[in-house]
């Protein structure tokens, strides 16, 4: 998908792609419009860049990996948080995934080689779940596994700055997902993490995503209203998404672990870390028009995501 759609390169150009996409979209499902071929009036030019052959491969990729998941049901190894286990191990079940939850030193490199991607997560962080991250970690990378690493809280205190900083040492993730104010402390930026949350919007941390992409090799997503995903060079924005996932603890956990059931399946980090926020941006925005407060959002939001199938190609706007 990178490579064939070299045109999204700069934000304006994605801006007036987008635009671009959403005329072409309108224009072609008109048969009227077909049939009396205006179409050989637009400018030879839009169609040398493929603008709409960029938006109809994306969401049709999009669509088939969302398939692949549920047809193959990948096992996903996730060392996480204890305030968010039971929550992404049900989304990972909504999508279609088969989660494990799995942090004892003892097990953890058996368990990734039967797995197809690995999570590591700083949420609830601990001297002896470190090692086994890197253990866990270390395994992935010789078997080739996806790791999609979540530095929650880096920044909050000396010691998550330090334990992230010797994940990274030992471990190539594949994508790292954070929100604005992690991302710039994990690049090193000097910013103070509020707890788990984000001071900061994600554009505020583009230049330390690109940087930490480059640093890292990894594929960098920076969640918040506006998801950003970058490999260093190219950035893709998600705008899907609803306010209310903002109230909900654990949804950037939650995107984590989706992140890796599509890096499971799709070989592309760039394409899976773009669907995966792209999936959970849908399914927020369904939870979003029929919830009352956080409580049915979080509800809701495991519905969506089980019937995203359905619903993928009416929200797919980016
Ligand atoms: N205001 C918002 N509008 C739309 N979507 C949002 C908003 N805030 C968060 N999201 C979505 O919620 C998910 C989690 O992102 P967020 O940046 O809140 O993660 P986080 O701070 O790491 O969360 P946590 O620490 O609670 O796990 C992402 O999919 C993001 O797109
Ligand atoms: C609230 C909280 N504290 C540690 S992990 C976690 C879940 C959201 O990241």
């Amino acid at each position: 998908m990178q490579e064939s759609c070299q045109f999204e390169k700069s934000r304006e150009n994605g801006e007036i792609l987008q635009f671009l996409r959403k005329v072409f979209h309108v224009l072609f499902q008109n048969e009227t419009f077909c049939q009396k071929k205006t179409l050989r009036k637009i400018p030879r030019l839009i169609f040398q860049k493929n603008f709409y052959l960029c938006a109809m491969q994306t969401r049709e990729i999009f669509q088939k990996d969302l398939e692949l998941i549920r047809e193959k049901a990948p096992l996903i190894h996730n060392i996480t948080n204890f305030v968010v286990m039971n929550n992404t191990a049900n989304a990972l079940l909504a999508i279609g995934a088969s989660p494990v939850m799995a942090h004892a030193i003892e097990e953890v490199a058996d368990m990734v080689k039967i797995a197809s991607a690995l999570v590591i997560n700083m949420g609830t962080l601990e001297h002896d779940w470190v090692q086994s991250m890197i253990v866990a970690g270390k395994a992935a990378n010789a078997k080739g596994i996806p790791v999609v690493f979540d530095p929650v809280g880096v920044g909050a205190t000396p010691y998550r700055s330090q334990a992230a900083a010797e994940i990274l040492q030992h471990v190539k993730p594949t994508i790292i997902r954070a929100n604005a104010s992690e991302i710039m402390s994990l690049a090193r930026v000097n910013v103070q993490t509020k707890g788990v949350d984000s001071t900061n919007s994600a554009d505020d941390a583009i230049t330390s995503a690109k940087i930490l992409a480059k640093e890292t090799g990894a594929i960098v997503v920076v969640s918040g209203a506006v998801d950003v995903i970058t490999d260093g060079e190219n950035v893709k924005r998600v705008l899907n998404g609803h306010p209310l996932m903002g109230r909900v603890t654990g949804m950037g956990c939650t995107a984590t672990a989706i992140l890796a059931a599509f890096a499971a399946v799709e070989k592309n980090a760039f394409d899976a870390a773009y669907f995966g926020m792209t999936a959970m941006g849908i399914a927020g925005e369904i939870a979003g028009l029929t919830a009352k407060g956080n409580g049915t959002m979080q509800l809701y939001f495991l519905d969506a995501l089980c019937n995203l199938s359905e619903n993928a190609a009416t929200f797919f706007r980016n």
